[in-house]
């Protein structure tokens, strides 16, 4: 597996008196699926476009490989535009081929390439239909063949899930793995957070235009709070409040669920829940993508 780096090395863009983004620095490494997540103007698409050179960055750099995003370099990136960016009156194959020959390959490779991919996004049969013919779904469909028609080193995706059936995520999350394992990076931005938590190696969460967490999903789960829950049905209310770290966040019907913080041991609670009587259940709790997303964004 080959593959560069994709780097934002502390980017910060303005319009006009709005701060989109501020000293932004982050990696995308070869071969991994980062989710770029962040609310509705956190500026997400503003950085996705200063990585493909379309709008210019007031401070900081984007590289691949160590080299400064250039004409050339731009013609390697795959790029799915939040705006989407089909002709729609051009016909599904011949837009591809058209797309794939702008980006350097032969007339023969670009056909090649535009009939593997239609193939391989299930909308073969579309390649003699106008755009505007298709439905969104199917238009996404394209607009992804139209990233992946020139065999790009990077993939930079905004909002690639948006408005996907299910069948068409599986597929779009299949293509996104496997571009991954031949170690292209790739980053895709997405408010579906349960998706970008089964998919993505690495997370990073912006926040007003800053990198406010980024890490594995486990990383990022492990940093918040931890919660265990016990279902202990002869356990008094504040059983487990004489432990280390532990503190109760709620106790009804037998079920307490607890919080450890600092010096918490897990199975100093279990001795103590055994000594009430039977347990039943005993089980951690770690917050998910989406629950530590609500807290980042409303801290
Ligand atoms: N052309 C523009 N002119 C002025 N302000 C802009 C422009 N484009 C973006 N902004 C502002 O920059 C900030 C970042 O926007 P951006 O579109 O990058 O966010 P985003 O994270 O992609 O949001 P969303 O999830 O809604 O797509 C926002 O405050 C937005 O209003």
């Amino acid at each position: 597996m080959t593959g560069q780096t994709l780097t934002f090395d502390a980017i910060s863009k303005r319009y006009g008196d709005v701060v989109a983004l501020e000293n932004l620095s982050f990696d995308v490494r070869p071969g991994e699926i980062f989710g770029f997540v962040g609310s509705n103007g956190a500026g997400k698409t503003t950085t996705m476009r200063i990585a493909l050179g379309v709008l210019a960055a007031d401070a900081g750099e984007v590289r691949l490989g160590g080299r400064t995003v250039d004409l050339e370099v731009r013609r390697s990136i795959g790029y799915m535009p939040e705006e989407r960016g089909l002709y729609p009156k051009m016909r599904v194959g011949r837009q591809l081929t058209y797309l794939a020959e702008l980006h350097g390959l032969s007339h023969r490779e670009a056909t090649e390439s535009a009939h593997r991919w239609t193939e391989r996004l299930g909308i073969a049969e579309r390649m003699n239909d106008t755009v505007d013919a298709l439905s969104l779904g199917n238009q996404q469909r394209v607009q992804l063949a139209a990233a992946l028609v020139h065999d790009p080193s990077v993939l930079i995706l905004d909002e690639p899930f948006s408005g996907l059936d299910p069948v068409a995520v599986d597929v779009m999350s299949d293509v996104l793995a496997e571009k991954a394992n031949t170690g292209v990076p790739v980053i895709f931005s997405s408010h579906q957070l349960d998706l970008v938590q089964q998919l993505c190696d690495r997370v990073g969460i912006i926040t007003k235009g800053r990198m406010n967490s980024i890490g594995t999903v486990d990383e990022l789960r492990g940093t918040g709070e931890v919660l265990l829950e016990v279902h202990a049905p002869e356990a008094p209310d504040g059983w487990a409040d004489h432990l280390l770290g532990v503190s109760t966040v709620s106790h009804s019907d037998g079920r307490t669920v607890l919080s450890l913080g600092a010096g918490a041991d897990d199975q100093a609670v279990l001795h103590a829940a055994l000594k009430t009587g039977p347990v039943r259940e005993f089980a951690v709790h770690k917050p998910t993508l989406t629950e530590l997303f609500r807290k980042v964004v409303s801290a």
